[in-house]
C-alpha cells in the first residue's frame, strides 16, 4: 500500500503585498474571483472548487503550502498510517486550517526540504459556474488543479520521497550539468517528473534551493487563444516575462513563464499530453522544448 494522491487541490501562498498579488492574478492570469471565509485573504477560482489559489497576508513571499486531493476519509486514514510508516512527521488540521481551507479533514507535513504538502478529502464546490475575467476555461478535473515544480537539495533522495513515500508516479527526467547547481563540473542533477493521474506531471522537482519555496505553478487553459491572450494581458501589465512562448517536448505543452508577486514563476499553457498508466513508460528527455522557451529573457 502506498499513498493514493489524486491530484492537485489548491495553493496557499504568502505575500506582503496582496494588491499586487489582486492585479496579477485578476488582470494578467485572469483567475475568477472567489469568496472564502477569512475577508482579508484573496481566493481565485478557475472551475467548480470554491478556491484553488489563495494568497494571504504575511511579512514573506513564498509558496505556503500545496494541496493534494484525495478520495475519502478511509484514503486518507491509509496515507496517515503510510507515513508513520515510513516515519514522516505530521500533524492534523486545525478546525480553523479546516474551516479556511473549506475541507473536511487534512494532514500537513514538511518534505525533507520543507515543502509543505498537505493531503485532504471533502472540499467544497460551488453551484454557481465559474466566471473568468477574460471567458479562459482552465483544464482541470481528473487532472486537477495544473502541476508544481518544487525546490529540492537532494535529487537521488527526491526521487525515492516522492515515488515510495508519496507514491507519486516517474513520467520522465531531464539532466542538467551539475555546475548550474554549484556541483562538479561533469556531474548531472535531475530533474524529475511525477504523476498521479493523466496529467504528464502535477509534480516536478529541481535541484536547487530557492527562496520562494516554489520554481513554478503551471495552470492550463483549453484553446491556444487563450495562452495568447494571456501573453497579451503580461505585455500590457508589464509583467516580467520569465521564458518566451515554446513547446515542452515531454509533456508537449505550449505555455509561456511569468514572475509571479511571489517571486515563482506562473507557467500558462495549454495542449499538455495525458498519459494512461498501462500503457505509460518513463523515458528521458533530451531537450527542455521543441521550441521556444527562452529564459534568457526577450520577447
Ligand atoms: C523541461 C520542462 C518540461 C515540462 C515543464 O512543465 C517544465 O516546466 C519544464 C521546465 C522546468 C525548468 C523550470 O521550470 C525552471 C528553469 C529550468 C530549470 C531551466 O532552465 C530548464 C528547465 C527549466
Ligand atoms: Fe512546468
Amino acid at each position: 500500500m502506498t499513498i493514493d494522491i489524486k491530484s492537485m487541490g489548491y495553493v496557499r501562498v504568502a505575500s506582503t503585498d496582496l494588491d499586487q498579488w489582486r492585479a496579477f492574478a485578476g488582470k494578467v492570469l485572469g483567475l475568477g474571483e472567489g469568496r472564502g471565509p477569512d475577508p482579508e485573504n484573496l481566493y481565485y477560482r478557475i472551475d467548480q472548487v470554491s478556491a484553488r489559489l489563495v494568497v494571504f497576508g504575511s511579512d514573506v513571499d513564498e509558496l505556503s503550502a500545496t494541496g493534494w486531493e484525495m478520495a475519502d476519509h478511509r484514503a486518507l486514514q491509509a496515507a496517515r498510517e503510510h507515513l508513520q510508516t515510513a516515519g514522516v512527521a505530521f500533524r492534523e488540521g486545525t478546525a480553523e486550517e479546516l474551516a479556511e481551507r473549506r475541507v473536511q479533514e487534512l494532514v500537513r507535513f514538511e518534505d525533507p526540504w520543507g515543502n509543505v504538502f498537505e493531503l485532504f478529502h471533502g472540499i467544497t464546490y460551488e453551484s454557481r459556474p465559474v466566471v473568468t475575467p477574460y471567458g479562459a476555461n482552465f483544464v482541470t478535473g481528473d487532472q486537477g488543479m495544473g502541476h508544481i515544480v518544487v525546490p529540492v537539495t537532494d535529487d537521488v533522495e527526491a526521487l525515492r520521497f516522492y515515488t515510495e513515500v508519496l507514491g507519486f508516479r516517474l513520467r520522465d527526467s531531464m539532466s542538467m550539468p551539475g555546475e548550474f547547481v554549484g556541483k562538479e563540473p561533469g556531474s548531472k542533477v535531475w530533474l524529475r517528473f511525477l504523476g498521479v493521474n493523466p496529467r504528464h506531471h502535477s509534480l516536478a522537482f529541481l535541484p536547487m534551493p530557492n527562496a520562494a519555496k516554489c520554481v513554478h505553478i503551471m495552470l492550463e487553459v483549453d484553446k491556444l487563444d487563450d495562452v495568447g491572450r494571456a501573453l497579451e494581458r503580461v505585455r500590457k501589465h508589464k509583467a516580467p516575462l520569465s521564458a518566451t512562448l515554446g513547446r515542452h517536448m515531454n509533456d508537449e505543452m505550449v505555455s509561456f513563464y511569468v514572475k509571479s508577486p511571489g517571486g515563482f514563476d506562473i507557467e500558462f499553457g495549454t495542449e499538455g499530453l495525458t498519459v494512461d498508466d498501462q500503457r505509460w513508460v518513463a523515458r528521458e528527455s533530451t531537450a527542455v522544448s521543441y521550441w521556444g522557451h527562452d529564459f534568457g529573457g526577450g520577447a
